[in-house]
């Protein structure tokens, strides 16, 4: 069974607004999926309409095996949800959310071992929720999200607002629950995240999915290539990509040669190629497309900026 599944899903505002298009995707039991897209893509209406908080105009979508819009209260019950905007209650104390959400599923989780898991100390779960900090009422709200031990967690945006620590828990509490046999569904903009995470990415455009692939799948399907600089001692003489199997292009900049290789192997016949042209190879950097370079070249738009916390990782 799969743990999201939606067929020719559409969600039409007025009579020329496509927030989603068409959207047909299977997200497997047990699986990490990155949900992508710029801003406006479609992503949170997709994740509103699985929730049964907005109906579709066309398509159908089922959860864990139960429809979207039929069997909304057995998926509330079974999936684990810390949304975009989602809102705390000033004057409850931390503790008193996680009571509540464990009241709301008829579960008997310790709140303890809860706020624990997501990083809150015994002095903070006390304190009223007014007086958190944007990080500690995302971990709130993502403990809240983990009560009852749901089958399905799905995240919209869950770093937001979050310290280093604070992601790199997201990351180990989004791991534990895929090895627990769980299934993670999380949009998300922070790209080096969903990478270290995902088994599988999802890119959505404009309302459409444009690519489902591992990242590696992405790689080959774009062919953006690896590149590979070479420092040299001396400029090589009459290089050129002509002849090479699997070499996109090489650029010779005085005593740097750049290569961009469609085939990864093709890295070692590039260093035989300059060497056999009079160089002596000083020095050799890789690097594969990242994330935001298959992000980019899908959706012809820019990732939103790395942030600080992102670059401190
Ligand atoms: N109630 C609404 N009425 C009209 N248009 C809407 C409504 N809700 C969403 N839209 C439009 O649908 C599109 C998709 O919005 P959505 O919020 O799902 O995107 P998103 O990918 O989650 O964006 P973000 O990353 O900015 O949160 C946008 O163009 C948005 O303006």
């Amino acid at each position: 069974m799969a743990a999201i599944e939606t067929q020719n899903l559409t969600k039409r505002y007025g009579s020329d607004v496509y927030a989603i298009n068409d959207l047909s995707l299977t997200v497997e039991e047990g699986e990490v999926f990155g949900f992508l897209g710029p801003n406006g893509a479609g992503k949170s209406t997709t994740i509103d309409i699985l929730l049964d908080y907005v109906r579709p105009s066309a398509g159908s979508a089922t959860v864990l095996g139960y429809d979207a819009q039929r069997d909304a209260d057995a998926i509330h019950q079974r999936v684990g949800i810390l949304p975009d905007g989602y809102s705390l209650y000033d004057r409850l104390s931390g503790r008193d959310h996680i009571e509540f959400a464990v009241d709301l599923k008829g579960v008997n989780d310790d709140p303890d071992d809860v706020l624990d898991r997501v990083g809150l100390d015994a002095s903070a779960a006390a304190r009223p929720a007014g007086t958190y900090s944007k990080g500690m009422s995302q971990r709130l709200a993502l403990g809240m999200a983990l009560v009852g031990d749901p089958d399905l967690l799905i995240l919209d945006e869950p770093s937001t607002g979050l310290d280093p620590d604070g992601i790199a828990d997201i990351r180990e509490i989004t791991l534990d629950h895929a090895a627990d046999g769980g299934t993670v569904f999380f949009s998300s903009h922070i790209l080096s995240q969903v990478e270290a995470v995902c088994d599988r990415v999802g890119i959505l455009n404009r309302g459409r999915l444009v690519a489902v692939d591992t990242i590696d799948g992405l790689r080959d399907a774009v062919g953006t290539g690896s590149t590979i600089r070479l420092t040299v001692n001396t400029p090589p003489r009459g290089l050129t990509a002509d002849s090479m199997e699997g070499v996109a292009d090489i650029v010779v900049d005085g005593d740097t040669v750049h290569a961009t290789c469609t085939d990864p192997a093709a890295k070692i016949a590039v260093v035989d190629a300059v060497r056999a042209a009079g160089s002596t190879v000083l020095d050799i950097e890789t690097r594969e497309p990242s994330l935001e370079d298959l992000f980019a070249e899908y959706t012809h738009t820019e990732p939103a900026p790395t942030t600080v916390a992102e670059v401190s990782r």
